[in-house]
């Protein structure tokens, strides 16, 4: 397999997986062609081989003749674009970063690291259609891999605590102009070191429930506050952030009775980035706190397990120590006074990274080894 197209390459998304790819060396090995719903006719990016200019991602008769298309364009995209592209006869392999397809019967969701082997068991039957995972569900996953291996998970209840990349660019924006804007307006008092900060924080509360604070994007505070609901609610009462962690979890094991219940609530929060996740999980049965440590140590190269000890958790457990890499520290573990199966776990991630690009990249690279 040679001819790959990319649409959404110049997205977030998009960016972080040419970032990875080049880093990875992996345009070495196909011949690249980029997609454009805007530009089509401008020239490609370097990717350090000459690349022919920039065509029409909505053309599908161009798109037809890729062997692989890697969509980080958005769910809306795939929706106007896949399903023309399979009525008109094409065979390839479509790798997708939205949500659109993730639940169909013919999608695999993939993070190989965990599901190397469903993604195996799939290809072999002929499969063609392969989603990246929900980033939150995808981090959580990476962090508590060898519980999932070990098939030591009874229930797990994950709290989280999730950045504004996931929301889109503009958000992040936003969150930097909310978080200035809270600066400028207590400024003169926090210069003043005889000024209370009782004073501060009635300045500070009152304009972030005036019309002047910058919320355009979020609808409500988020730099000083946060948002305790993410994406649409469903009927249940649960918002859809948190339907995807039981549905996508047991999905990616390919468990499809006895599914392992996940549920909690969903958390937009200030960080830029990395999303975190307070675990609260419920185990089959009672494992030493050592061995639990060196199954989810040893599950694979990027979980790395923090002792629970207040330094090591602020220096290694947070989104501004993890940002702009591929580990996935797992800490504060310990037992819950609720008896000996109930553990406690904090996990942080990259939201772009395994949370988006890199399970589209390592997928993309299994297609070229097999
Ligand atoms: N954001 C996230 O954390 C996650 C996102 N996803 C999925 O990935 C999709 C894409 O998300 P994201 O990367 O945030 O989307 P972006 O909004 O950053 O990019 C999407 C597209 O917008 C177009 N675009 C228009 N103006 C610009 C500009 N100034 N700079 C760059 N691109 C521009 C580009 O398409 P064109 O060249 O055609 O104009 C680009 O591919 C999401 O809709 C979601 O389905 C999945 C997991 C996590
Ligand atoms: N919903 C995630 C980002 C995302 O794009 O999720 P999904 O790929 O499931 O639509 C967040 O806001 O943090």
């Amino acid at each position: 397999m040679k001819r790959v197209g990319f649409v959404g390459w110049r997205g977030m998304v998009g960016s972080v997986l040419m970032q990875r790819m080049r880093e990875e060396n992996d345009f070495a090995e196909i011949d690249p062609v980029f997609f454009t719903t805007s530009q089509a006719g401008k020239p490609g990016p370097d990717v350090g081989k000459d690349v022919p200019p920039l065509k029409d991602a909505k053309d599908i008769d161009e798109l037809k003749q890729m062997e692989a298309i890697v969509s980080c364009q958005g769910g809306g995209y795939t929706e106007s674009v896949y399903g023309k592209l399979r009525e008109a006869g094409w065979k390839g392999y479509w790798i997708d970063a939205a949500s659109t397809l993730r639940m169909d019967d013919d999608a695999t969701i993939v993070l190989d690291p965990v599901n190397r082997d469903v993604i195996t068991d799939r290809l072999a039957n002929g499969a063609k259609t392969f989603v990246g995972g929900n980033c939150t569900v995808s981090l959580m996953m990476m962090g508590l891999g060898g519980l999932f291996q070990e098939d030591l998970i009874e229930w797990i209840s994950p709290m989280t605590y999730q950045a504004a990349s996931g929301a889109g660019a503009q958000n992040m924006r936003e969150l930097l102009q909310q978080m200035g804007a809270l600066h400028d307006v207590s400024k003169d008092l926090l210069e003043d070191p005889a000024s209370g900060i009782l004073e501060i924080d009635r300045r500070v509360s009152d304009f972030m429930r005036s019309p002047e604070y910058p919320q355009q994007q979020w609808g409500a505070p988020l730099a000083g506050s946060l948002i305790a609901w993410l994406d649409c609610e469903t009927e249940g009462g649960q918002s859809k952030e948190e339907w995807k962690a039981e549905v996508e979890t047991n999905k990616i094991l390919g468990r499809s009775g006895n599914p392992i219940p996940i549920d909690g609530i969903c958390v937009r929060i200030g960080a830029m980035r990395s999303h975190s996740q307070a675990l609260t999980i419920k185990l089959k049965k009672d494992v030493p706190l050592a061995d639990i440590e060196g199954i989810l140590a040893s599950a694979n190269d990027w979980a790395k397990v923090v002792p629970n000890e207040k330094e090591a958790t602020m220096r290694e457990l947070s989104p501004a120590a993890v940002t702009g890499t591929l580990d996935v520290p797992v800490g504060r573990l310990r037992k819950l006074t609720m008896g000996p199966e109930y553990l406690a776990a904090f996990t942080v991630g990259d939201q772009l990274l395994w949370g988006a690009a890199e399970p589209l990249r390592r997928m993309l690279r299994i297609l070229l080894e097999s």
